[in-house]
């Protein structure tokens, strides 16, 4: 009887250490493959391109497509016929963790890089092959300096026919919900009269929570919604341009995560 007490005691005690186990081996796991991966994609692209270059980015999306596999994750993805545009044009949605990764690589379209914080640029082997892949690092503490940056990504994106992917809630978010918008892509999209492309993720909240250290496999649902047409717009017209958005991929975020929460199940044991 005793030991059956302490069985029962001990087990919601074994769980939770078994479940905060496997999220730290996870999250270790994730960071140390990719820095891997790194190591072998860093010479290729080097071979391939001779330095910084956005078609970089086709040897990393190739690299890291079969990663989903190796965390239990399926991603479904719709609107596709969204992405078949000529041309450049900016790529908005939003960010849960850099597990934001897996999904972008899965429909990363041609000479599509991305905006990402300095910091990144520091991250190891991971840092030297995002720069390798043109990926464009900003201040975020220094407005004025993210602004001339972006400005000048504007004129590159024309001049090298080269799309932009920004995460304009400018940090990661797993609040159930999107943060406002900061403005920085919608200036882009019209300083570049380049159509937006909001993509939306599925929130991770019934296979990964941070805060609750629990990481099991789950679905992503990645929705491509139609796209924004910025043409004579002006930096007048941005606040509603990014209001116009933010309600879009809110309605599009709220829909499809609660598909994915049916399908998966809730998280908690
Ligand atoms: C082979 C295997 C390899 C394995 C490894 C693979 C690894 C990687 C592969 C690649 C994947 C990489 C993925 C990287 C993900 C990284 C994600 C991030 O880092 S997210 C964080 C960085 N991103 C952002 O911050 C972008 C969004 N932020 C913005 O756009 C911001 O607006 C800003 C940073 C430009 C400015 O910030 P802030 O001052 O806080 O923002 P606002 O309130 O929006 O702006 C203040 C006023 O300034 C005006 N404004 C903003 N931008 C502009 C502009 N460009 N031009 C003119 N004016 C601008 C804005 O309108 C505001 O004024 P107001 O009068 O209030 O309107
Ligand atoms: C020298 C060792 C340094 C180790 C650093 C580990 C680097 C990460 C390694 C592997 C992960 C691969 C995917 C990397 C791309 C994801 C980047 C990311 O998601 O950055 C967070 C940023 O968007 C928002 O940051 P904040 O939430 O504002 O903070």
């Amino acid at each position: 009887m005793d030991v059956a007490w302490m069985l029962l005691l001990l087990f919601p005690l074994l769980m939770w250490t078994s479940s905060t186990f496997v999220f730290y081996f996870k999250k270790f796991f994730y960071v140390a493959w990719m820095m891997f991966l790194a190591i072998l994609g860093i010479p290729v692209c080097l071979l391939k391109s001779g330095g910084r270059d956005v078609e970089n980015m086709r040897i990393i999306r190739s690299m890291v497509r079969h990663v989903k596999y190796l965390f239990g994750l399926r991603i479904e993805v719709s609107g596709w016929e969204h992405l078949q545009t000529e041309g450049p044009y900016v790529i908005i949605s939003n960010h849960q963790s850099s597990l934001d990764v897996l999904g972008m690589m899965e429909i990363l379209p041609d000479r599509c890089t991305t905006i990402a914080k300095k910091e990144l640029v520091y991250a190891g082997t991971v840092g030297l092959i995002c720069w390798l892949a043109g990926i464009v690092f900003i201040n975020r503490k220094k407005t004025s300096d993210a602004k001339s940056v972006m400005a000048d990504a504007a004129k590159t994106m024309l001049d090298e026919q080269i799309r932009l992917w920004v995460f304009p809630e400018g940090t990661r978010n797993q609040n159930g919900d999107l943060l406002p918008f900061k403005k920085g892509a919608f200036h882009l999209a019209v300083q570049a009269q380049v159509p937006i492309v909001p993509v939306v993720f599925s929130s991770y909240s019934s296979f990964y929570l941070r805060k609750e250290k629990q990481f099991k496999s789950g679905v992503i649902r990645l929705r491509i919604l139609p796209k924004i047409e910025t043409k004579g717009l002006t930096s007048d017209d941005v606040s509603c341009l990014s209001d116009q958005s933010h309600s879009l991929m809110r309605t599009a975020f709220l829909e499809i995560s609660d598909l994915v929460a049916k399908s998966n199940g809730p998280l908690k044991h």
